[in-house]
């Protein structure tokens, strides 16, 4: 687990990223998301998991802007951990951000999609696959660096007539998209048809996608959903990758167990809507309520599989 050298707590304590608070979703009577609070560390890779439909995606959909949240608090720090008197200032103003120099508060509950992706620079990726088919592979990742450009050509005609600022921003640009096309092995793919790339090289052309927009928290629903063993174990190699070379934090949901405890620093676990879990992969592995929520026990049935680990684990020859 990786801590902070100052205090020895764990990175999600120490310096987290982004701090979700109190969050409620409820579609009528239905309550999607219950009194969640659970926090992402700086740098981290953090799992988002549980049992289908405990609330994954609308956490997701929350934080990225698709849904405006029935109640809480989602606040991301760029650059540093935020003071308590930060947090306080920013929500007492009522404004959506609160940035300086080196850092920023942006309360995510209050910002539409396309400001959370532009100017909070959290990106994600979709369950089902929302590539653009029938552009080309590199046409893509064009496409997602769109602001940057329409940035560059100041709004203005500027992009017509080849001006140098837009003819300068236009190739750094295209560098960025070689640069992930090449980090995503599908170089030699790039004037394809996105739609023609087999499922797990679309899988990969949306993380090379998302990170186009230079995320500082990118968020992957289900990125390894419908890979197979060889495809997951690329996946799990990109993602350490991204965290390394760019220091991108990342939340994914994953149902897939092998990715999960293998790349994650830190597991926060979902069953009905309410977090049953909140820790190490190891820790959450052994915790018998996540056990029970995914053998689908009732809570009398909790103590028993509590015993059960107990028992095994005390028993001679049992692997810690
Ligand atoms: N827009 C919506 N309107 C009404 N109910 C919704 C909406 N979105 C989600 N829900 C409900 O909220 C609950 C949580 O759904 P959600 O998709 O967040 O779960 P999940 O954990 O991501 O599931 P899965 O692992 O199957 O993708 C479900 O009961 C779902 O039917």
């Amino acid at each position: 687990m990786a801590t902070s050298p100052a205090t020895g707590l764990p990175r999600w304590e120490a310096d987290p990223i982004l701090i979700v608070e109190h969050l409620f979703m409820r579609f009528g009577g239905l309550i999607a998301v219950n009194d969640l609070s659970f926090k992402v560390g700086r740098g981290d890779i953090t799992a988002l998991i549980g049992p289908n439909g405990a609330g994954k995606t609308t956490v997701f959909n929350c934080i990225t802007g698709f849904y405006k949240p029935s109640e809480g608090r989602l606040i991301l720090a760029k650059g540093r951990a935020p003071t308590p008197d930060e947090i306080a200032e920013v929500t007492r103003i009522g404004e959506r951000s609160l940035t300086g120099r080196d850092a920023g508060v942006y309360l995510l509950e209050r910002m539409p999609d396309y400001l959370v992706s532009g100017e909070a620079h959290v990106a994600r990726t979709f369950q089902n696959i929302r590539l653009f088919t029938g552009m080309t592979v590199l046409e893509n990742l064009m496409v997602a660096q769109h602001n940057a450009l329409m940035a560059a050509s100041g709004y203005s005609l500027k992009g017509l007539f080849g001006l140098p600022g837009w003819t300068k921003a236009q190739r750094a640009a295209t560098e960025k998209a070689k640069y992930w096309l090449d980090k995503v092995g599908l170089t030699d793919r790039a004037d394809d048809p996105a739609g023609d790339l087999p499922y797990g090289a679309q899988r990969r052309l949306e993380i090379a996608r998302a990170m186009c927009s230079e995320p500082i928290l990118l968020c992957l629903d289900e990125p390894a959903a419908g890979l197979n063993p060889r495809e997951s174990l690329e996946l799990n190699t990109l993602l350490r990758a991204i965290r390394a070379e760019h220091g991108t934090s990342i939340l994914l949901i994953e149902h897939d167990m092998s990715v999960v405890m293998e790349i994650s620093d830190h597991v926060v676990v979902l069953d009905y809507g309410t977090k049953i879990s909140d820790g190490t992969p190891e820790a959450v592995k052994n915790d018998p309520r996540v056990i029970a929520a995914y053998l689908g026990v009732d809570e009398d049935a909790i103590e028993e599989v509590e015993a059960e680990l107990h028992t095994e684990s005390s028993a001679p020859g049992a692997s810690a």
